[in-house]
């Protein structure tokens, strides 16, 4: 039992008693929550509660809390990136696992459900713009992990990757909760997916700069490991599998396929597909 007392420099209080960077106090939060990338995205979400009671915004971490067929749901923005992710669920953990007032870890554990709800582009032809995926396993291309312990599943995709792009750090391979998973299998895609510390050469795009890589997206696509295929890049999931498996909450993306790299096609209804996820998302976990 960890009974450390967690100095004030380690984990930030406000003034109001609210966490650093998410500004919420524990009484705001619900045990199930929605995340998106994009903060106008958090009232495409909340718009579809029977109920708004909470409302705060605070650099790119925008929060409605509120119900929907008796449920108390919370759904939240994260900015981009994998860095950000590190920064909500660690201060997500704290709110509910640490008493605030004593700074003592509780005794009795508090497990969060955690849905992304986010955008994402196709590494494969016959994954199509406009259709929406659950990433079953994410393979993390940043570095983040490198300062955490040790994941514990297989890694077998992750090092694939690795050889293909001979790449001098590790990925890392993490999961998403089976139960969770269980609940949309059918209604989505299941996917492998990518997750990038960035948007273009590590996309493998060549805007001006030409990314180092050659033919990175192609020979992803390729790759092939025990029957296994990589299906789609975006720039949180991986963050939230392997966090997720460490604070032991249950965590699951879901994403809006906006673009088919292959085909070099853009979802021209990105708008409705994104809300098609969102209202797909409420009919199986809003109850
Ligand atoms: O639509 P969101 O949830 O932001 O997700 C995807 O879109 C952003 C890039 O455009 C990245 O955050 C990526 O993960
Ligand atoms: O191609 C894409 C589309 C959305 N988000 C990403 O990260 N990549």
């Amino acid at each position: 039992m960890d009974n450390r007392h967690i100095p004030e420099s380690e984990l930030i209080l406000n003034s109001d008693g609210s966490i650093y960077h998410l500004h919420l106090k524990p009484e705001h939060l619900a045990s199930f929550v929605f995340t998106v990338g994009d903060p106008d995205r958090v009232a495409l979400v909340s718009q579809y509660f029977d109920q708004i009671d909470f409302k705060i915004k605070k650099r790119e971490f925008v929060t409605h809390t509120g119900w929907k067929n008796g449920k108390r749901l919370t759904v939240m923005s994260t900015g981009m990136s994998t860095d950000n992710i590190e920064i909500l669920l660690t201060e997500l953990d704290a709110l509910v696992n640490i008493d605030l007032e004593n700074r003592r870890v509780k005794t009795e554990k508090t497990r969060l459900q955690i849905v992304r709800l986010g955008t994402s582009g196709s590494l494969q032809e016959d994954v199509h713009a406009g259709e929406l995926l659950v990433s079953a396993i994410a393979i993390g291309l940043d570095t983040m992990m490198m300062f955490y312990p040790h994941l514990k599943g297989n890694h077998d995709i992750a090092d694939a990757v690795q050889k293909e792009l001979d790449l001098s750090f590790l990925p890392y391979q993490a999961y998403a909760d089976p139960e969770l998973l269980a609940k949309v299998e059918g209604y989505f895609i299941k996917g492998v997916t990518l997750t990038c510390p960035g948007f273009y050469a590590p996309q493998g795009r060549h805007v001006l700069l030409k990314p180092r890589m050659e033919r990175m997206l192609e020979r992803l696509a390729e790759l092939n490991i025990e029957g296994c295929r990589l299906t789609n890049f975006e720039m949180e999931t991986s963050a939230y599998y392997a966090l997720g498996e460490l604070l032991g909450h249950q965590m699951l993306s879901l994403n809006a396929i906006v673009a088919n790299r292959p085909l070099k096609k853009f979802d021209s209804d990105a708008e409705r597909t994104v809300d098609r996820l969102i209202r797909t998302a409420l009919e199986m976990f809003g109850y």
